[in-house]
Protein backbone atom coordinates (compact mmCIF):
# COMPACT_ATOMS: atom_id res chain seq x y z
CA UNK A 1 0.00 0.00 0.00
CA UNK A 2 1.57 3.33 -1.31
CA UNK A 3 2.30 5.70 1.66
CA UNK A 4 2.84 9.36 2.22
CA UNK A 5 3.71 11.66 4.38
CA UNK A 6 1.87 15.11 5.71
CA UNK A 7 2.31 17.78 7.94
CA UNK A 8 -0.31 18.75 9.80
CA UNK A 9 -0.18 22.55 11.32
CA UNK A 10 -3.38 22.35 14.27
CA UNK A 11 -4.13 25.27 16.82
CA UNK A 12 -5.80 23.17 20.08
CA UNK A 13 -7.81 25.12 21.79
CA UNK A 14 -7.07 23.94 25.16
CA UNK A 15 -10.33 24.31 27.40
CA UNK A 16 -12.03 21.98 24.75
CA UNK A 17 -9.19 18.80 23.01
CA UNK A 18 -5.82 18.03 25.03
CA UNK A 19 -2.89 16.64 22.77
CA UNK A 20 -3.91 12.81 23.68
CA UNK A 21 -7.49 13.35 21.42
CA UNK A 22 -5.84 15.01 18.56
CA UNK A 23 -3.19 11.56 18.18
CA UNK A 24 -6.15 9.15 19.05
CA UNK A 25 -8.34 10.92 16.40
CA UNK A 26 -5.57 10.75 13.76
CA UNK A 27 -4.83 7.35 14.93
CA UNK A 28 -8.79 5.98 14.53
CA UNK A 29 -8.24 7.38 11.06
CA UNK A 30 -5.53 5.74 10.26
CA UNK A 31 -2.46 7.84 10.56
CA UNK A 32 0.97 7.44 12.88
CA UNK A 33 2.45 9.85 14.45
CA UNK A 34 6.33 10.02 13.80
CA UNK A 35 6.81 13.88 15.18
CA UNK A 36 5.43 16.74 17.02
CA UNK A 37 6.79 20.34 16.39
CA UNK A 38 5.58 23.24 19.04
CA UNK A 39 5.34 26.31 16.79
CA UNK A 40 3.33 28.80 19.36
CA UNK A 41 2.77 27.14 22.62
CA UNK A 42 0.29 29.22 24.72
CA UNK A 43 -2.12 28.73 28.22
CA UNK A 44 -5.67 28.79 26.24
CA UNK A 45 -4.48 27.33 23.17
CA UNK A 46 -1.04 26.10 21.08
CA UNK A 47 0.03 25.56 17.23
CA UNK A 48 1.92 22.41 16.74
CA UNK A 49 3.17 21.04 13.33
CA UNK A 50 2.57 16.95 13.46
CA UNK A 51 4.17 15.15 11.08
CA UNK A 52 1.80 11.74 10.08
CA UNK A 53 2.94 8.53 8.23
CA UNK A 54 -0.37 7.78 6.62
CA UNK A 55 -1.55 5.33 3.57
CA UNK A 56 -2.30 7.57 0.28
CA UNK A 57 -5.76 6.20 0.32
CA UNK A 58 -6.05 7.14 4.08
CA UNK A 59 -4.65 10.84 4.18
CA UNK A 60 -8.19 12.48 3.41
CA UNK A 61 -9.55 10.53 6.35
CA UNK A 62 -7.35 11.83 8.68
CA UNK A 63 -7.56 15.51 7.64
CA UNK A 64 -11.05 15.01 7.52
CA UNK A 65 -11.24 13.11 11.41
CA UNK A 66 -9.32 16.79 12.50
CA UNK A 67 -11.65 19.14 10.66
CA UNK A 68 -14.36 17.52 12.46
CA UNK A 69 -13.13 17.99 15.58
CA UNK A 70 -14.22 20.36 18.61
CA UNK A 71 -11.44 22.66 19.54
CA UNK A 72 -8.87 21.37 16.77
CA UNK A 73 -8.32 24.40 14.01
CA UNK A 74 -6.44 22.69 11.12
CA UNK A 75 -4.74 25.62 9.55
CA UNK A 76 -2.87 23.59 6.86
CA UNK A 77 -1.68 20.55 5.35
CA UNK A 78 1.53 20.33 3.96
CA UNK A 79 2.98 16.67 1.84
CA UNK A 80 6.51 16.45 2.92
CA UNK A 81 6.51 14.89 -0.82
CA UNK A 82 5.52 18.27 -2.24
CA UNK A 83 7.57 20.08 0.33
CA UNK A 84 11.16 18.36 -1.22
CA UNK A 85 10.21 19.47 -4.70
CA UNK A 86 9.34 23.26 -3.69
CA UNK A 87 11.37 25.26 -6.21
CA UNK A 88 12.87 22.21 -7.89
CA UNK A 89 15.67 19.66 -6.94
CA UNK A 90 19.21 20.51 -8.70
CA UNK A 91 20.97 23.35 -9.23
CA UNK A 92 24.11 24.57 -11.33
CA UNK A 93 27.43 25.89 -9.06
CA UNK A 94 30.90 27.13 -10.43
CA UNK A 95 34.06 25.61 -9.80
CA UNK A 96 35.58 28.51 -8.29
CA UNK A 97 34.54 31.96 -7.02
CA UNK A 98 35.43 35.11 -8.63
CA UNK A 99 36.63 37.49 -7.00
CA UNK A 100 37.87 40.35 -8.60
CA UNK A 101 38.61 41.22 -12.61
CA UNK A 102 41.62 39.16 -12.54
CA UNK A 103 39.46 36.21 -11.91
CA UNK A 104 36.93 37.96 -14.47
CA UNK A 105 39.38 38.17 -17.72
CA UNK A 106 40.42 34.92 -16.90
CA UNK A 107 36.84 32.77 -16.64
CA UNK A 108 35.49 34.90 -19.07
CA UNK A 109 36.79 37.49 -21.86
CA UNK A 110 39.46 38.08 -22.87
CA UNK A 111 41.16 34.91 -20.92
CA UNK A 112 38.04 32.36 -22.12
CA UNK A 113 38.96 33.36 -25.98
CA UNK A 114 42.33 31.51 -26.00
CA UNK A 115 40.78 28.49 -24.68
CA UNK A 116 37.83 28.90 -27.46
CA UNK A 117 40.28 28.99 -29.87
CA UNK A 118 42.35 25.97 -28.60
CA UNK A 119 39.31 24.13 -28.76
CA UNK A 120 38.63 25.26 -32.64
CA UNK A 121 41.90 24.15 -33.42
CA UNK A 122 41.86 20.56 -31.47
CA UNK A 123 38.19 20.14 -30.90
CA UNK A 124 39.17 16.92 -28.52
CA UNK A 125 40.13 19.32 -26.12
CA UNK A 126 36.44 19.82 -25.35
CA UNK A 127 36.78 17.21 -22.88
CA UNK A 128 39.62 18.47 -21.07
CA UNK A 129 38.57 22.34 -20.85
CA UNK A 130 34.78 21.98 -20.56
CA UNK A 131 32.14 20.19 -18.51
CA UNK A 132 31.47 17.95 -21.25
CA UNK A 133 33.78 15.15 -19.86
CA UNK A 134 30.92 14.83 -17.49
CA UNK A 135 27.97 16.08 -18.17
CA UNK A 136 24.35 13.36 -19.64
CA UNK A 137 21.63 14.71 -20.50
CA UNK A 138 18.27 13.54 -19.39
CA UNK A 139 15.85 13.58 -22.12
CA UNK A 140 12.43 13.26 -22.55
CA UNK A 141 9.51 14.00 -24.71
CA UNK A 142 7.26 13.00 -21.49
CA UNK A 143 5.24 10.60 -23.73
CA UNK A 144 5.73 7.21 -21.17
CA UNK A 145 6.15 8.52 -17.88
CA UNK A 146 6.78 6.06 -15.29
CA UNK A 147 3.36 4.01 -15.98
CA UNK A 148 1.85 7.49 -15.97
CA UNK A 149 1.69 7.18 -19.75
CA UNK A 150 1.45 10.64 -21.95
CA UNK A 151 1.65 13.67 -19.42
CA UNK A 152 3.60 15.95 -21.65
CA UNK A 153 6.72 17.60 -20.89
CA UNK A 154 6.17 20.05 -17.76
CA UNK A 155 4.78 16.81 -15.64
CA UNK A 156 7.93 14.74 -16.85
CA UNK A 157 10.18 17.12 -15.32
CA UNK A 158 10.13 16.00 -11.67
CA UNK A 159 11.11 12.29 -12.77
CA UNK A 160 14.28 13.99 -14.90
CA UNK A 161 14.84 15.99 -11.88
CA UNK A 162 15.09 13.31 -9.78
CA UNK A 163 17.51 11.48 -12.39
CA UNK A 164 19.64 14.05 -12.04
CA UNK A 165 19.93 13.96 -8.82
CA UNK A 166 20.62 10.41 -8.36
CA UNK A 167 23.43 10.85 -11.24
CA UNK A 168 25.18 13.52 -9.15
CA UNK A 169 24.92 11.73 -5.80
CA UNK A 170 25.52 8.29 -6.36
CA UNK A 171 28.16 8.65 -9.27
CA UNK A 172 29.26 12.47 -9.30
CA UNK A 173 27.84 12.60 -13.13
CA UNK A 174 26.55 16.20 -13.82
CA UNK A 175 23.08 15.42 -15.53
CA UNK A 176 20.75 18.16 -16.84
CA UNK A 177 17.02 17.54 -17.45
CA UNK A 178 15.32 18.40 -20.65
CA UNK A 179 11.66 18.05 -21.43
CA UNK A 180 11.14 18.50 -25.16
CA UNK A 181 7.84 19.94 -26.43
CA UNK A 182 7.56 17.63 -29.09
CA UNK A 183 6.81 14.65 -29.98
CA UNK A 184 7.93 14.31 -33.28
CA UNK A 185 10.57 11.91 -34.04
CA UNK A 186 12.39 13.97 -36.44
CA UNK A 187 12.33 17.08 -34.52
CA UNK A 188 13.45 14.89 -31.58
CA UNK A 189 16.29 13.63 -32.78
CA UNK A 190 17.47 17.25 -34.92
CA UNK A 191 17.07 18.67 -31.12
CA UNK A 192 19.04 15.99 -29.87
CA UNK A 193 22.07 16.68 -32.14
CA UNK A 194 21.72 20.26 -32.11
CA UNK A 195 22.59 20.52 -28.08
CA UNK A 196 24.59 17.55 -28.37
CA UNK A 197 27.92 19.69 -28.47
CA UNK A 198 28.05 20.44 -24.64
CA UNK A 199 27.15 16.86 -23.61
CA UNK A 200 29.24 13.43 -22.70
CA UNK A 201 26.15 11.11 -23.18
CA UNK A 202 22.85 11.36 -23.53
CA UNK A 203 20.39 9.26 -21.30
CA UNK A 204 16.89 9.39 -23.04
CA UNK A 205 13.84 8.83 -20.99
CA UNK A 206 10.10 7.84 -20.53
CA UNK A 207 9.82 8.39 -24.64
CA UNK A 208 7.09 5.65 -25.39
CA UNK A 209 7.65 2.82 -27.82
CA UNK A 210 8.23 2.26 -30.64
CA UNK A 211 9.63 5.90 -31.19
CA UNK A 212 12.26 5.75 -28.43
CA UNK A 213 13.35 2.87 -30.91
CA UNK A 214 13.71 4.94 -33.79
CA UNK A 215 15.13 7.91 -31.77
CA UNK A 216 18.14 5.75 -30.24
CA UNK A 217 19.29 3.71 -32.94
CA UNK A 218 19.67 7.04 -35.40
CA UNK A 219 21.06 9.05 -32.74
CA UNK A 220 23.75 6.32 -31.98
CA UNK A 221 24.53 5.88 -35.63
CA UNK A 222 25.07 9.84 -35.83
CA UNK A 223 26.18 11.06 -32.93
CA UNK A 224 29.87 10.05 -31.16
CA UNK A 225 28.54 10.24 -28.03
CA UNK A 226 27.19 7.17 -25.89
CA UNK A 227 23.38 7.21 -26.34
CA UNK A 228 21.05 5.27 -23.73
CA UNK A 229 17.33 5.09 -23.48
CA UNK A 230 17.40 3.77 -19.68
CA UNK A 231 13.65 2.95 -19.78
CA UNK A 232 15.15 -0.16 -22.14
CA UNK A 233 18.60 -1.10 -21.37
CA UNK A 234 18.97 0.44 -17.86
CA UNK A 235 15.83 -1.73 -16.76
CA UNK A 236 17.16 -4.52 -18.47
CA UNK A 237 20.25 -4.54 -16.90
CA UNK A 238 18.96 -4.77 -13.89
CA UNK A 239 16.36 -7.32 -14.13
CA UNK A 240 19.05 -9.86 -15.39
CA UNK A 241 21.11 -8.82 -12.34
CA UNK A 242 18.02 -9.56 -10.28
CA UNK A 243 17.29 -13.12 -11.85
CA UNK A 244 20.90 -14.48 -12.15
CA UNK A 245 20.42 -14.18 -8.59
CA UNK A 246 16.55 -14.93 -8.02
CA UNK A 247 17.43 -18.27 -10.29
CA UNK A 248 20.33 -19.16 -7.56
CA UNK A 249 18.04 -18.96 -4.80
CA UNK A 250 15.36 -21.24 -6.40
CA UNK A 251 18.48 -23.37 -7.67
CA UNK A 252 16.81 -22.92 -11.13
CA UNK A 253 19.16 -22.85 -14.69
CA UNK A 254 18.44 -19.66 -17.15
CA UNK A 255 18.38 -21.83 -20.11
CA UNK A 256 15.45 -24.15 -18.24
CA UNK A 257 13.39 -21.47 -16.77
CA UNK A 258 9.91 -20.63 -18.78
CA UNK A 259 10.00 -16.92 -18.75
CA UNK A 260 6.61 -14.69 -19.25
CA UNK A 261 7.30 -10.54 -20.08
CA UNK A 262 4.32 -8.41 -19.76
CA UNK A 263 4.59 -5.28 -21.34
CA UNK A 264 6.59 -5.18 -24.57
CA UNK A 265 7.05 -1.87 -24.55
CA UNK A 266 10.66 0.16 -24.49
CA UNK A 267 11.24 -1.75 -21.45
CA UNK A 268 9.69 -4.66 -22.16
CA UNK A 269 11.46 -5.28 -26.10
CA UNK A 270 14.84 -4.83 -24.34
CA UNK A 271 14.55 -6.92 -21.57
CA UNK A 272 13.44 -9.85 -23.98
CA UNK A 273 15.98 -9.02 -26.33
CA UNK A 274 18.59 -9.64 -23.03
CA UNK A 275 17.22 -12.61 -21.83
CA UNK A 276 17.53 -14.27 -25.19
CA UNK A 277 21.20 -13.17 -24.93
CA UNK A 278 21.46 -14.45 -21.75
CA UNK A 279 20.46 -17.86 -22.25
CA UNK A 280 16.84 -18.41 -21.77
CA UNK A 281 15.24 -21.00 -24.58
CA UNK A 282 11.50 -20.17 -24.16
CA UNK A 283 10.04 -17.04 -23.77
CA UNK A 284 6.51 -15.54 -23.80
CA UNK A 285 6.29 -11.84 -24.67
CA UNK A 286 2.89 -10.94 -23.58
CA UNK A 287 1.22 -7.00 -24.60
CA UNK A 288 -2.30 -5.38 -24.33
CA UNK A 289 -3.83 -8.13 -27.20
CA UNK A 290 -2.02 -11.14 -25.18
CA UNK A 291 1.04 -13.08 -26.38
CA UNK A 292 3.12 -12.29 -29.26
CA UNK A 293 3.60 -15.19 -30.68
CA UNK A 294 6.41 -17.02 -32.82
CA UNK A 295 5.13 -17.40 -36.54
CA UNK A 296 2.93 -14.28 -36.15
CA UNK A 297 3.03 -11.15 -38.35
CA UNK A 298 2.86 -7.61 -36.23
CA UNK A 299 3.32 -3.75 -37.32
CA UNK A 300 5.48 -3.58 -35.06
CA UNK A 301 9.29 -3.95 -35.89
CA UNK A 302 10.62 -4.95 -32.66
CA UNK A 303 7.31 -7.83 -31.83
CA UNK A 304 7.85 -8.75 -35.17
CA UNK A 305 11.74 -9.27 -34.80
CA UNK A 306 10.29 -10.95 -31.56
CA UNK A 307 8.17 -13.31 -33.75
CA UNK A 308 11.01 -14.52 -35.54
CA UNK A 309 13.15 -15.88 -32.37
CA UNK A 310 13.07 -19.72 -32.00
CA UNK A 311 13.05 -19.28 -28.07
CA UNK A 312 9.50 -17.02 -28.40
CA UNK A 313 6.80 -19.45 -27.81
CA UNK A 314 4.23 -20.62 -30.51
CA UNK A 315 0.59 -20.59 -28.68
CA UNK A 316 -1.69 -17.75 -28.27
CA UNK A 317 -3.32 -16.49 -25.13
CA UNK A 318 -3.96 -14.02 -22.74
CA UNK A 319 -1.63 -13.43 -19.92
CA UNK A 320 -4.14 -15.32 -17.55
CA UNK A 321 -3.61 -18.44 -20.10
CA UNK A 322 -0.01 -18.25 -20.39
CA UNK A 323 1.06 -17.53 -16.76
CA UNK A 324 0.12 -21.12 -16.04
CA UNK A 325 3.14 -23.38 -15.35
CA UNK A 326 5.48 -20.31 -15.57
CA UNK A 327 8.50 -20.19 -13.44
CA UNK A 328 9.09 -16.26 -14.14
CA UNK A 329 7.22 -13.05 -14.50
CA UNK A 330 8.22 -9.69 -15.48
CA UNK A 331 5.76 -6.98 -15.43
CA UNK A 332 6.74 -3.87 -17.38
CA UNK A 333 3.60 -2.28 -17.78
CA UNK A 334 1.05 -0.95 -15.68
CA UNK A 335 -0.08 -1.53 -12.10
CA UNK A 336 -2.75 -4.19 -10.45
CA UNK A 337 -3.70 -6.39 -13.73
CA UNK A 338 -2.63 -9.36 -11.98
CA UNK A 339 -4.18 -11.06 -8.78
CA UNK A 340 -3.06 -13.79 -6.41
CA UNK A 341 -5.41 -16.17 -8.42
CA UNK A 342 -3.32 -15.83 -11.32
CA UNK A 343 -0.05 -15.80 -9.62
CA UNK A 344 -1.02 -19.47 -8.24
CA UNK A 345 -1.10 -20.96 -11.30
CA UNK A 346 2.45 -20.53 -12.48
CA UNK A 347 4.86 -23.45 -11.19
CA UNK A 348 6.45 -23.78 -8.10
CA UNK A 349 9.40 -21.69 -6.57
CA UNK A 350 7.66 -18.84 -8.55
CA UNK A 351 9.73 -16.00 -9.27
CA UNK A 352 7.57 -12.33 -9.67
CA UNK A 353 9.28 -9.03 -11.07
CA UNK A 354 6.38 -6.55 -11.00
CA UNK A 355 8.10 -3.71 -12.29
CA UNK A 356 5.60 -1.05 -13.01
CA UNK A 357 5.89 2.47 -11.46
CA UNK A 358 4.39 3.59 -9.20
CA UNK A 359 2.00 0.90 -9.08
CA UNK A 360 3.11 -2.51 -9.79
CA UNK A 361 1.29 -5.34 -11.84
CA UNK A 362 0.35 -6.97 -8.67
CA UNK A 363 0.07 -5.77 -5.01
CA UNK A 364 2.91 -6.65 -2.49
CA UNK A 365 0.94 -7.84 0.09
CA UNK A 366 -1.25 -9.98 -2.07
CA UNK A 367 1.09 -11.74 -4.13
CA UNK A 368 3.99 -12.64 -1.72
CA UNK A 369 2.65 -15.29 0.50
CA UNK A 370 2.32 -16.98 -2.79
CA UNK A 371 5.79 -16.39 -4.47
CA UNK A 372 9.08 -17.61 -3.54
CA UNK A 373 11.24 -14.28 -4.93
CA UNK A 374 9.30 -10.91 -5.39
CA UNK A 375 10.88 -7.94 -6.55
CA UNK A 376 8.92 -4.13 -7.39
CA UNK A 377 10.53 -1.10 -8.80
CA UNK A 378 9.74 0.60 -5.85
CA UNK A 379 12.31 2.01 -2.66
CA UNK A 380 9.20 0.72 0.06
CA UNK A 381 9.93 -2.87 -0.53
CA UNK A 382 12.62 -5.51 -0.40
CA UNK A 383 14.26 -6.25 -3.51
CA UNK A 384 13.78 -3.01 -5.43
CA UNK A 385 14.69 -4.11 -9.81
CA UNK A 386 15.19 -0.36 -10.60
CA UNK A 387 17.18 1.31 -13.50
CA UNK A 388 18.61 3.33 -10.71
CA UNK A 389 21.14 0.81 -9.67
CA UNK A 390 22.60 0.97 -13.30
CA UNK A 391 22.68 4.32 -15.09
CA UNK A 392 24.57 6.00 -12.26
CA UNK A 393 27.69 3.46 -12.93
CA UNK A 394 27.41 2.90 -16.80
CA UNK A 395 27.48 6.32 -17.65
CA UNK A 396 30.39 7.03 -14.74
CA UNK A 397 32.51 4.20 -16.61
CA UNK A 398 31.28 5.59 -20.02
CA UNK A 399 32.33 9.11 -19.83
CA UNK A 400 35.73 7.56 -17.56
CA UNK A 401 37.01 5.62 -20.78
CA UNK A 402 35.21 7.94 -23.02
CA UNK A 403 33.33 4.94 -24.24
CA UNK A 404 31.75 6.13 -28.21
CA UNK A 405 28.84 3.45 -27.08
CA UNK A 406 27.47 1.33 -24.85
CA UNK A 407 27.24 -1.85 -26.19
CA UNK A 408 25.22 -5.69 -25.35
CA UNK A 409 28.73 -7.03 -23.79
CA UNK A 410 29.24 -3.65 -21.73
CA UNK A 411 25.56 -4.40 -20.46
CA UNK A 412 26.18 -7.88 -19.53
CA UNK A 413 28.84 -7.52 -17.94
CA UNK A 414 26.96 -4.60 -15.74
CA UNK A 415 24.34 -6.79 -15.03
CA UNK A 416 26.95 -9.56 -13.80
CA UNK A 417 28.27 -6.72 -11.68
CA UNK A 418 25.36 -5.56 -9.92
CA UNK A 419 24.43 -9.65 -9.52
CA UNK A 420 27.62 -9.92 -7.55
CA UNK A 421 27.71 -7.37 -4.96
CA UNK A 422 24.96 -9.61 -3.38
CA UNK A 423 27.74 -12.82 -1.79
CA UNK A 424 26.39 -15.76 -2.41
CA UNK A 425 26.35 -15.81 2.05
CA UNK A 426 24.00 -13.06 1.61
CA UNK A 427 22.11 -14.40 -1.15
CA UNK A 428 18.50 -14.86 0.07
CA UNK A 429 14.50 -14.67 -1.69
CA UNK A 430 14.55 -11.13 0.01
CA UNK A 431 18.27 -9.86 -1.00
CA UNK A 432 18.67 -10.81 -4.48
CA UNK A 433 19.54 -7.43 -5.29
CA UNK A 434 21.59 -4.55 -3.49
CA UNK A 435 20.24 -1.40 -2.37
CA UNK A 436 21.35 1.78 -4.37
CA UNK A 437 22.95 2.76 -1.07
CA UNK A 438 25.45 0.07 -1.33
CA UNK A 439 28.80 1.74 -2.03
CA UNK A 440 29.96 -1.10 -3.89
CA UNK A 441 26.91 -0.82 -6.62
CA UNK A 442 28.03 2.29 -8.54
CA UNK A 443 32.14 1.35 -8.50
CA UNK A 444 31.67 -2.28 -9.79
CA UNK A 445 29.29 -1.21 -12.71
CA UNK A 446 31.99 1.29 -13.29
CA UNK A 447 34.43 -1.11 -13.69
CA UNK A 448 32.56 -3.69 -15.64
CA UNK A 449 31.75 -1.14 -18.39
CA UNK A 450 35.45 -0.24 -18.36
CA UNK A 451 36.74 -3.08 -18.85
CA UNK A 452 33.90 -4.26 -21.39
CA UNK A 453 34.45 -0.97 -23.15
CA UNK A 454 38.20 -1.83 -23.52
CA UNK A 455 38.11 -5.23 -24.35
CA UNK A 456 35.86 -4.57 -27.25
CA UNK A 457 37.14 -1.24 -28.47
CA UNK A 458 34.74 1.22 -27.37
CA UNK A 459 36.98 3.02 -25.03
CA UNK A 460 38.76 6.35 -26.38
CA UNK A 461 40.95 6.70 -23.34
CA UNK A 462 42.23 4.52 -20.66
CA UNK A 463 41.44 5.84 -17.51
CA UNK A 464 44.56 5.96 -14.60
CA UNK A 465 43.55 2.99 -12.89
CA UNK A 466 43.36 0.60 -15.35
CA UNK A 467 46.59 1.88 -17.03
N1 LIG B 1 11.47 -0.62 -12.24
C1 LIG B 1 12.11 0.00 -13.21
O1 LIG B 1 13.30 0.24 -13.15
C2 LIG B 1 11.39 0.41 -14.43
C3 LIG B 1 10.03 0.32 -14.50
N2 LIG B 1 9.39 0.70 -15.63
C4 LIG B 1 7.94 0.64 -15.62
O2 LIG B 1 7.49 -0.25 -16.64
C5 LIG B 1 6.30 0.25 -17.24
C6 LIG B 1 6.49 0.38 -18.73
O3 LIG B 1 7.48 1.34 -19.02
P1 LIG B 1 7.97 1.57 -20.52
O4 LIG B 1 8.37 0.31 -21.15
O5 LIG B 1 8.92 2.70 -20.48
O6 LIG B 1 6.60 2.09 -21.18
P2 LIG B 1 6.04 1.88 -22.66
O7 LIG B 1 4.88 2.79 -22.76
O8 LIG B 1 7.11 1.95 -23.66
O9 LIG B 1 5.52 0.35 -22.64
C7 LIG B 1 4.45 -0.12 -21.90
C8 LIG B 1 3.89 -1.34 -22.63
O10 LIG B 1 2.98 -2.00 -21.75
C9 LIG B 1 1.84 -2.35 -22.51
N3 LIG B 1 0.71 -2.52 -21.62
C10 LIG B 1 -0.06 -1.59 -21.03
N4 LIG B 1 -1.03 -2.17 -20.32
C11 LIG B 1 -0.85 -3.50 -20.44
C12 LIG B 1 -1.52 -4.62 -19.93
N5 LIG B 1 -2.58 -4.49 -19.13
N6 LIG B 1 -1.06 -5.86 -20.26
C13 LIG B 1 0.01 -5.99 -21.07
N7 LIG B 1 0.68 -4.95 -21.58
C14 LIG B 1 0.26 -3.73 -21.27
C15 LIG B 1 1.68 -1.22 -23.52
O11 LIG B 1 0.90 -1.59 -24.61
C16 LIG B 1 3.15 -0.97 -23.90
O12 LIG B 1 3.55 -1.81 -24.96
C17 LIG B 1 6.00 1.57 -16.52
O13 LIG B 1 5.11 1.33 -15.48
C18 LIG B 1 7.34 1.99 -15.95
O14 LIG B 1 7.19 2.76 -14.79
C19 LIG B 1 10.06 1.15 -16.74
C20 LIG B 1 11.40 1.28 -16.71
C21 LIG B 1 12.17 0.95 -15.52
C1 LIG C 1 12.33 3.78 -13.20
C2 LIG C 1 11.92 4.28 -14.51
O1 LIG C 1 12.75 4.71 -15.29
C3 LIG C 1 10.53 4.24 -14.87
O2 LIG C 1 9.71 3.74 -14.12
O3 LIG C 1 10.21 4.76 -15.96
MG1 LIG D 1 11.86 5.80 -16.92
Amino acid sequence: MAQTSIILRVELNHDQVTFGDVAAAISKAGGDITSIDVIRPGKESSVRDITVDVAESAESQVVEALKQHNGIKLINVSDRTFLVHLGGKITTQPTLPIKNRDDLSRVYTPGVARVCTAIHENPKKAYSLTIKRNTVAVVTDGTAVLGLGDIGPHAAAPVMEGKAMLFKQLAGVDAFPICLDTKDTEEIIRTIKAISPIFGGINLEDISSPRCFEIEARLAEELDIPIFHDDQHGTAVVVIAGLLNALKVVGKRIDQVRVVVNGIGAAGVSICKMLLAAGVTRLVPVDREGAIVRGGTYSHPMWQWLAEQPQVEAEPGGLKDVLRDADVFIGVSRGGIMTAEDVQTMAPDRIVFAMANPNPEIDPEEALPHVRVFATGRSDYPNQINNVLVFPGIFRGALDCRARRINEPMKLAASRAIASVVSEAELNEHYIIPSIFNEHVVSKVRHAIIEAAILTGEARRIPRDFR
